[in-house]
C-alpha cells in the first residue's frame, strides 16, 4: 500500500543521523528525524555525506548510491558541488546523467507513519542539527543572522546627544597618504582612537575634517528624522550637512544594542580606515563618546542598488548600467582581496550594501561584518566563531564549516549577479515553490535554454542572449556550493570585463 516502507536504513553522520525508507515507488531521505523534500537541498546533504565518506555509493546494502543516481544525477552535477578529487564514485555520478524529476515529487507528497519518523530521529541539540547540514541556510540564517530578523523601528532618541553639546570629543579624520594609484596601493594608517588624523588635502575633498559631536548633532539637526537615510541592524543612518555644505553621511550605532555591536563596529571603523577604493564607500572620520559611537562616511546620493531593482527611483537600470555596476562590486572586492594592506573579507555583500552614485555607478558599503582573513593564494581559512552574514546570499561551505575565506564573498557577489539581472531577491517566499530560491530558479531555466526568462520583465531592451548566457554562467559559477570550484573575484573581474567587450560589440552589430 502507498506509504508503506519496504525498508528502512539510518546512519550517524558526525553528529547527525540520516536515513531513508524505500518504498515500492521510490525514496524519502531523512536527516535528523526531518523528511527532505526539496531535492537540491537533499543533494546537497547527500554530497557533503559522500564527500566526508560517510556514505557510501557502493556498499551494497545500502542503497545510497541508487538514491543519489535516481534523484541527483542532474543536480550533482551542477549544484551540489560534489568533491570529485575526494569521491571518485562522485565521478561516475557526472557521466551518468538523468533526468528522472517525477519520483521525488511524488515522494515529497506522501506522509510518513508516526513509527517511522520516530524511528529516525535523533536527539542532538538543534543547533548541530541545523549547521550540519548543507544547504540549509536559510533556516540558519533565521535562527543566527542578526540581518534576517526584523529591523526594529524605534522612535529616535533625539535627546542622545543633546546633553553632550559641550563634549569635546570629535569625530578623527583618516590620515590617508597620497598614492598615485589610488585603486590599488594606498598605504593605510589604522586610526588609533581616540588620537587626532590629518588628511591630505589632496586626497580629501573636505579637507582636514575635525568634526565634534557637537557638529555633527549641527550637521544632522539633532539627529532629525526628515534626514534619515534608512536604518539596518547595525544602526541608523542620517545625511548630515557639514558647515561648508558637504554632505556626508552619519552612521549612529543603536544604544540599546551597543554592547553586542561593539565589536561589529570597531571591526567596520579599522577595516574602512583602511581602504580607498573609488567603488567602495569610503570613512571619513568617527567618534567614540560614551555610549555613542558615530560614524561619518561619504555620502552616496543615488539609494541601494535594492531600491532601484525595486524600481523605487523611478529609473529602470538598463542592462549596460547592470553590466557596470556588477563590474564596480567585482573590483571592489578584488581590492579588498587583494590589494588592501590585509585580505579584507566584506562578509555581507548584498544589493543593500551596494549604494549608486548619480551617474550609477557603484560603491560597495556597510563592512560591519568585515574581517580581516587569510588570502585565498596562502590556502589557509579563518575559523569564524559566529556566522554572519545575509540569508540568501550566505556561502553554504562557510555556514557548514565556519571557515571564511574571500570565496565567501565570491559566492554572495554570484548571487548578486543573478539578482542584478533578473531582480529577484535570493529568496522570494511569496513565490511558488521552484520559484523561491532564486538562484536555483534561474539554474533551471538556464538549463532549458530559457535565459531570457532570467532577465527582468522590467527591461525593455533587447539584450544579446549570448552576453547574458555568459554573464549567468559566471554567476553560477561563483555560486558554486565548495569554494574550490567558485573563481577568484579577481577573474570574476576579469570575465566581465570580456564580457562587456561582447556586449559593445553586440550593440555594434545590431
Ligand atoms: N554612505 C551612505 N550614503 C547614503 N546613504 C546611505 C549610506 N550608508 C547607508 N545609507 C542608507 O542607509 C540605509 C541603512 O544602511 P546600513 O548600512 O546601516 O544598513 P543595511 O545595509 O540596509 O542593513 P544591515 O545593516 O542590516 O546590513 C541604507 O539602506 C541606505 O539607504
Amino acid at each position: 500500500a502507498v506509504g508503506e516502507s519496504v525498508r528502512g536504513v539510518s546512519r550517524i553522520c558526525s553528529s547527525d543521523r540520516v536515513g531513508y525508507l524505500r518504498f515500492q515507488d521510490g525514496y524519502r531521505v531523512f536527516v535528523n528525524g526531518q523528511q527532505i523534500d526539496d531535492r537540491v537541498l537533499m543533494c546537497e546533504a547527500l554530497a557533503f555525506f559522500l564527500a566526508s565518506k560517510c556514505l557510501e555509493f557502493d556498499s551494497g546494502v545500502e542503497e545510497w548510491g541508487e538514491i543519489a543516481r535516481k534523484y541527483c544525477a542532474r543536480n550533482f552535477k551542477y549544484i551540489a558541488g560534489l568533491d570529485h578529487d575526494a569521491v571518485s564514485a562522485g565521478r561516475k555520478l557526472l557521466l551518468q546523467p538523468q533526468k528522472d524529476s517525477s519520483n521525488l515529487d511524488r515522494l515529497s507528497r506522501k506522509q510518513l507513519s508516526k513509527e517511522e519518523v520516530k524511528d529516525l530521529r535523533l536527539k542532538i541539540p538543534p543547533k548541530s542539527k541545523f549547521l550540519a547540514l548543507p544547504g540549509m541556510f536559510l533556516l540558519c540564517c533565521a535562527v543566527i543572522c542578526p540581518c534576517f530578523r526584523a529591523k526594529r523601528k524605534e522612535p529616535i532618541e533625539q535627546k542622545a546627544l543633546a546633553n553632550e553639546t559641550n563634549s569635546s570629543d570629535s569625530v578623527t579624520p583618516l590620515d590617508v597618504s597620497a598614492s598615485p594609484d589610488k585603486n590599488l596601493t594606498t598605504p593605510h594608517k589604522v586610526p588609533q582612537s581616540p588620537s587626532r588624523f590629518s588628511l591630505s588635502p589632496q586626497q580629501n575633498r573636505i579637507g582636514s575634517l575635525q568634526l565634534t559631536v557637537n557638529q555633527i548633532i549641527k550637521a544632522t539637526q539633532n539627529f532629525s528624522p526628515s534626514l534619515k537615510l534608512g536604518e539596518g541592524g547595525f544602526g541608523t543612518v542620517y545625511k548630515g550637512i557639514l558647515g561648508d555644505g558637504q554632505i556626508v553621511a552619519v552612521k549612529r550605532a543603536k544604544k540599546e544594542h551597543f554592547g553586542t555591536l561593539r565589536d561589529e563596529f570597531s571591526s567596520e571603523v579599522e577595516l574602512l580606515a583602511k581602504i580607498e577604493h573609488r567603488s567602495l564607500v569610503r570613512l571619513l572620520g568617527y567618534t567614540e563618546k560614551g555610549n555613542e559611537r558615530i560614524i561619518v562616511t561619504e555620502y552616496v546620493p543615488n539609494g541601494t542598488l535594492r531600491e532601484h531593482l525595486d524600481g523605487l527611483h523611478g529609473h529602470i537600470l538598463d542592462f549596460n548600467q547592470r553590466l557596470e555596476i556588477a563590474i564596480d562590486v567585482a573590483h571592489a572586492l578584488t581590492y579588498l582581496h587583494v590589494y588592501a594592506e590585509k585580505t579584507i573579507i566584506h562578509r555581507d555583500v548584498k544589493a543593500s550594501n551596494i549604494l549608486l552614485t548619480e551617474n550609477f555607478r557603484a560603491k560597495v558599503s556597510d563592512f560591519g561584518f568585515a574581517r580581516t582573513g587569510p588570502s585565498e593564494a596562502a590556502g589557509q581559512t579563518h575559523i569564524s566563531t559566529k556566522v554572519k552574514g545575509t540569508a540568501g546570499y550566505l556561502d553554504p561551505e562557510y555556514l557548514r564549516t565556519y571557515q571564511l575565506t574571500p570565496k565567501s564573498d565570491v559566492f554572495s557577489f554570484g548571487i548578486l549577479l543573478i539578482e542584478i539581472l533578473s531582480a529577484r531577491r535570493p529568496v522570494e517566499m511569496k513565490r511558488s515553490v521552484d520559484e523561491r530560491i532564486t538562484v536555483r530558479w534561474a539554474f533551471n531555466k538556464f538549463d532549458a535554454g530559457n535565459v531570457r526568462e532570467v532577465l527582468d520583465p522590467k527591461l525593455q531592451e533587447d539584450v544579446n542572449l549570448e552576453v547574458v548566457t555568459k554573464m549567468l554562467s559566471l554567476a553560477f559559477h561563483c555560486a558554486a556550493p565548495t569554494r574550490a570550484k567558485r573563481p577568484l573575484m579577481k577573474e570574476v573581474g576579469e570575465q566581465l570585463w570580456e564580457i562587456r567587450k561582447d556586449f559593445g560589440k553586440s550593440l555594434r552589430t545590431e
